[in-house]
């Protein structure tokens, strides 16, 4: 069979059966810069049997997700997926199909769900699962938890959520929740500045608090960070669960890669993989059945009232299962990206004074000091956008995107790509490449000022072609308005005038070695919009 490959891509020198394993090492996005620098911008590795083909240029990139977009479609599947996933071995990561195509064609050309002809809703189609061997985990380590996260529900099912929750009109309907939590950090901010000097903030925690609240409100109508959640209890739980959920999320286990270990689970691992999803069940359960005590306002927007109301429609299509799938892919897809971002943002602003004080000036241009920022305002915001965008480039979040894998044999770059191999994209290379980008290292906003800047998959912090991130728009808008509301209303500092340190630790969305903390001070004229 490998004879048919005459044409595969260069490779390093590897083992036998573990193939390049002992070479990877963290952070795997650098290791895999290296072997580019080498063996060229489109390479392959061997994790056992795995074949994995790393791709770092954006003509690559490009092939991959136009020409070969529906042949990578795929996702490759995982032993986390399987345990802590809900509907367990059921549901897999389906193949790009009809159904999905009909879905993703709908989506962006009518704006609408997959119907049929004049409005019932397409059944769903029995899909394949593909049961690769599970060496996956090692990369798994560095890639993502939105990687198992995808093996929760099948592609249709949560295509229907980002119709239904992350389209244009439902984030239009959104954005006071949105809203609400920006005004209830800032309203805390006010609070610790006191009468008017500066005051210590711990940023790193704010921005995943501020994220995960504006997720779960906009999920279920309820907050479980800060001073106002109502069940603290209740809020703890939750919190715990989705910490240990990271965590196993993060575990190595020697079973992903010899799958004939998963009957003896040496370290435990699957059991507490099933338990921390056994109890989650119960826990979304508890909130599913509560939602109807919610107030009709907030209920009427939180996405479970609409994924209830289908299931009362439709009740084998949206079991429960689906239901807590598609709330934990969005919260595990959603909260960490934002807030890192948030969080590089900040980072790089207050290492660049002049481009906050830029910033500032521009919000009071466009938005003024009578009133505060809301997401209607960003458009107006270009170097808003433009510094968040260079904050994208420089610590993208997801350095290698997420694993995708060939469903069908394929050439990229000239190269034959056997069906099965998975493909990574090493975005942050990319978006670091002296080749492509002028001072790459360099924190320069105004290169965004060119339109052209970001075009041909130089720019992909997002991914791209049908299987990138379809909560683009909603994590442009929370950070948007989240940094923009900072400063329009606070003047920011280092702490002791230092630079930040801009260290990058090990983790599932590139997080900063250091949690950023920093000083702000009330700017007079906002202290009057909040409620100190
Ligand atoms: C700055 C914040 C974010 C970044 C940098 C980011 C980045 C990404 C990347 C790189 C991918 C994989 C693309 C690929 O493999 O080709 C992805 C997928 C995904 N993202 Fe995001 N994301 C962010 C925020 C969000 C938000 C707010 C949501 C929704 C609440 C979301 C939902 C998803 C989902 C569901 C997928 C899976 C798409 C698929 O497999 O087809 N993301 N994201």
């Amino acid at each position: 069979k490998q004879e048919r490959y005459k044409n595969l891509p260069p490779s390093p020198p590897g083992l036998p059966i573990i193939g390049h394993l002992h070479l990877l090492k963290e952070p795997l996005h650098q290791t895999l810069q290296a072997f580019s620098y080498k063996y060229g911008p489109i390479l392959l590795l061997r994790l056992g049997p795995k074949k994995v083909v790393v791709v770092t240029s954006p003509s690559a990139v490009e092939e991959c997700f136009t020409k070969n977009d529906v042949v990578f479609a795929n996702r490759p599947r995982s032993l986390a997926g399987k345990h802590l996933n809900y509907n367990n071995t059921n549901m897999g990561v389906a193949p790009y199909g009809e159904l999905w195509r009909n879905l993703r064609t709908e989506e962006e050309e009518e704006g609408r769900e997959g119907k049929d002809e004049g409005g019932r809703k397409k059944k769903k189609t029995s899909f394949g699962t593909s049961n690769h061997s599970c060496l996956e985990t090692i990369l798994r380590l560095h890639v993502h938890c939105l990687y198992y996260a995808l093996s929760i529900v099948s592609v249709e099912d949560w295509r229907i959520t980002t119709l239904e929750m992350l389209s244009t009109t439902r984030l239009d309907k959104t954005s006071s929740i949105r809203g609400e939590e920006v005004k209830f950090l800032m309203n805390q901010l006010m609070k610790n500045c006191g009468s008017g000097g500066y005051s210590k903030v711990d940023l790193n925690s704010k921005f995943y608090e501020l994220s995960f609240n504006a997720m779960t409100m906009m999920m279920m109508g309820k907050r479980f960070y800060g001073e106002s959640v109502e069940d603290i209890e209740e809020a703890k739980i939750f919190q715990n669960l989705m910490r240990e959920h990271f965590e196993l999320v993060k575990k190595a286990d020697p079973a992903d890669l010899f799958p004939v270990l998963q009957c003896v689970d040496l370290f435990g691992t699957q059991k507490k993989m099933i338990a921390n999803a056994e109890n989650m069940d119960k826990f979304l359960q508890k909130l599913v059945d509560e939602h109807r005590t919610i107030s009709v306002s907030t209920k009427m927007k939180a996405l479970i009232h609409n994924l209830l109301s289908l299931q009362d429609t439709e009740p084998e299509f949206y079991t429960n299962e689906i239901i807590y799938g598609i709330i934990m892919v969005l919260l595990i897809a959603g909260t960490e990206t934002s807030s890192t971002t948030m969080e590089w943002t900040m980072s790089l602003l207050l290492n660049h004074p002049d481009a906050m004080t830029k910033v500032k000036t521009e919000i009071d241009a466009h938005v003024g000091q009578d009133r505060l920022i809301d997401e209607q305002d960003l458009p107006k915001l270009n170097y808003l956008s433009n510094v968040i965008n260079e904050a994208l480039r420089l610590y993208s979040p997801v350095p290698l995107l997420l694993p995708h894998e060939a469903s069908e044999d394929c050439t990229v770059g000239g190269y034959d790509v056997p069906c099965g191999t998975m493909l990574m994209v090493n975005a942050l290379a990319i978006h670091r490449d002296p080749k492509i980008w002028e001072n790459p290292t360099k924190f320069m906003p105004e290169r965004f000022e060119s339109e052209s800047a970001g075009d041909g998959c130089r720019l992909i912090p997002f991914g791209s072609g049908r299987r990138g991130c379809p909560g683009t728009n909603l994590a442009k808008r929370i950070v948007g308005l989240a940094l923009g509301a900072l400063i329009q209303s606070f003047e920011w500092k280092t702490i002791n005038e230092e630079e930040v340190d801009m260290a990058v630790s090990s983790g599932l969305t590139m997080p900063k070695l250091k949690p950023l903390e920093a000083i702000c001070k009330r700017r007079p004229s906002m202290s009057r919009h909040y409620l100190i």
